[in-house]
């Protein structure tokens, strides 16, 4: 068992500023199942926290006919399910500021959206900021987009959130930002990617950048390589349609994880300004050396085919791992190797530096007792692998860790959501990708679109994946397991 230590409380814990200007969050999706699990949430929690604007309003959009009142049902089930029960007082005063506008939203047919904004505009007396959010499927970014500019909703004050994935190939991300970009300013435009709005993710830079102890041994001289290992014991539940058609290198590996070796990779900013942060991150991404699919290993759950809404010879990809260069003079030489999975032994989030042995006499140390490990998951810890001296007469050597969580640091933080829709709401782009970061991003995983992807090897449930990824690590193995 490791030892363990707490991070030492904060005095000062920080909070985001309120925001003034008068707002309306377009909610497109607002009853599918990211909005009921995270978005509706968050939105809540920036309500109970006080830091919404004084006049907001959150307007669900759909195709079906909604009511205000079913709207306000959905979204206080939705607390109860996968946040917490809201207080009914306090519930009841976040729902006057709710209303549903049925009927979809097309170029050609805009529902009854354009009427819920314009009696808002009237109730107010002036227009407000629009924030589009489009919690839908990425087949229903481009028709929202043009639907949005065709009606005139992309006002200059207006923002517009994408989820991921934001194309699904260098062209149709050139094809989709292309479009965005004839109706937003990159300014504008807020393209999600919840990984870099935990907490944890964050240190992976912060802590480097304040300690030398960490700062100094940051690249190829000392360490042999970073695992970036988020397994997940969950199936596709009911997202069959979505998954089906995206797999898991676009819903989670060439976009989370490879937004994540971003940060471990990034050179130092200028400053820790968002401008700054943001651009380190994005261009390192420009040195990921196209993925070979030689190195990477594909694999599919074997009770995958059962599912409901699942193609009978579907060949999508369950789980994935890869092995990413990254071609800059820090890092030349380290693999980054980079696995997720759906129906796994284990879930973590976990991001592992490696040290390269000592010199001298010690230099044949296990790589599991030389490492760092930050965990990404909720608040987050960093957990620090040490070979230590075995109690005894010998100078013999003794595995050992200590766990740095850093929850009495944040306590009270925010959910990477709520945090992310807030820094929306105030403007704040740090943590989110870039036109630029997102197209090299796509050059890098391009080889996986040709006929040179490997075929999906079929892995039992509930195991570490096909046996076979085991050899991208080399000796070291996957710390995770297997
Ligand atoms: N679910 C999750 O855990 C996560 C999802 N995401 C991303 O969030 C986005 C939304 O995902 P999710 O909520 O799971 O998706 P859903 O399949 O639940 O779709 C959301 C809503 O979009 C509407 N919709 C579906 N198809 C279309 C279409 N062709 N045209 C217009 N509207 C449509 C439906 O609403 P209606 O029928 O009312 O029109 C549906 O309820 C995706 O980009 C996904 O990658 C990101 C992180 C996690
Ligand atoms: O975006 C996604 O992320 C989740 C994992 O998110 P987390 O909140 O558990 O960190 C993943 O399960 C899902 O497939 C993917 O779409």
């Amino acid at each position: 068992m490791p030892d363990s230590a707490n991070a030492q409380q904060s005095d000062d814990v920080q909070q985001p500023d309120p925001i003034d200007d008068p707002t309306a969050i377009i909610l497109y999706g607002g009853t599918g199942d990211l909005a009921k699990r995270m978005v509706l949430p968050a939105i809540y929690e920036l309500f109970t926290r006080g830091l919404l604007p004084d006049q907001f309003r959150l307007i669900g959009n759909g195709r079906g006919d909604v009511s205000a009142e079913e709207f306000a049902k959905h979204i206080r089930d939705s607390l109860t399910e996968f946040s917490s029960a809201p207080d009914d007082d306090e519930f009841a005063e976040f729902a006057k500021n709710v209303s549903f506008a049925g009927g979809g939203f097309r170029e050609d047919d805009p529902g009854t959206l354009l009427d819920a904004i314009k009696q808002l505009e009237e109730e107010l007396g002036h227009k407000v900021q629009l924030v589009h959010y489009l919690s839908l499927p990425p087949v229903a970014f481009e028709p929202t987009t043009k639907a949005i500019k065709a009606h005139g909703l992309n006002y200059d004050t207006a923002k517009a959130v994408y989820e991921k994935p934001y194309g699904t190939s260098l062209e149709s991300f050139h094809a989709l930002d292309d479009l965005v970009h004839s109706a937003f300013d990159e300014e504008q435009i807020y393209r999600i990617d919840h990984f870099l709005g935990k907490e944890a993710t964050q240190n992976l830079y912060l802590t480097r950048f304040a300690n030398r102890l960490f700062g100094d041994v940051w690249n190829r001289r000392h360490i042999a390589q970073v695992q970036i290992d988020v397994p997940e014991t969950l199936d596709i539940a009911d997202r069959a349609d979505f998954y089906d058609a995206t797999g898991a290198m676009l819903d989670m590996l060439a976009t989370h994880l490879f937004q994540v070796a971003a940060e471990v990779a990034l050179e130092p900013p200028l400053s820790m300004d968002p401008e700054d942060v943001q651009a380190a991150r994005e261009s390192v991404i420009a040195a990921f050396r196209p993925l070979d699919p030689k190195e990477v290993v594909l694999g599919q759950y074997a009770s995958y085919l059962d599912t409901e809404g699942v193609e009978k010879d579907s060949k999508t990809e369950t789980f994935a791992a890869a092995r990413l260069w990254i071609d800059t003079d820090r890092w030349r030489g380290v693999p980054f190797l980079l696995r997720t999975g759906k129906m796994m032994k284990e879930s973590a989030q976990k991001v592992s530096l490696i040290f390269k042995p000592s010199d001298g006499p010690l230099d044949h140390i296990h790589p599991d007792a030389n490492a760092i490990v930050f965990d990404l998951k909720g608040n987050g810890a960093i957990d620090i692998r040490l070979t230590v001296k075995k109690p005894g007469p010998d100078p013999l050597p003794a595995e050992s860790a200590t766990s740095l969580s850093l929850a009495n640091v944040a306590p009270g933080s925010m959910a990477p959501y709520t945090s992310l829709i807030h820094d929306v709401l105030s403007g704040n782009r740090m943590l989110f990708t870039s036109s630029t970061g997102l197209e090299s991003a796509f050059q890098a995983f391009q080889p996986m679109l040709t006929d040179a992807r490997p075929q999906v090897e079929i892995y039992d449930d509930h195991s570490w994946g096909p046996p076979s990824a085991k050899e991208l690590t080399g000796p070291c193995g996957w710390l995770l397991g297997d």
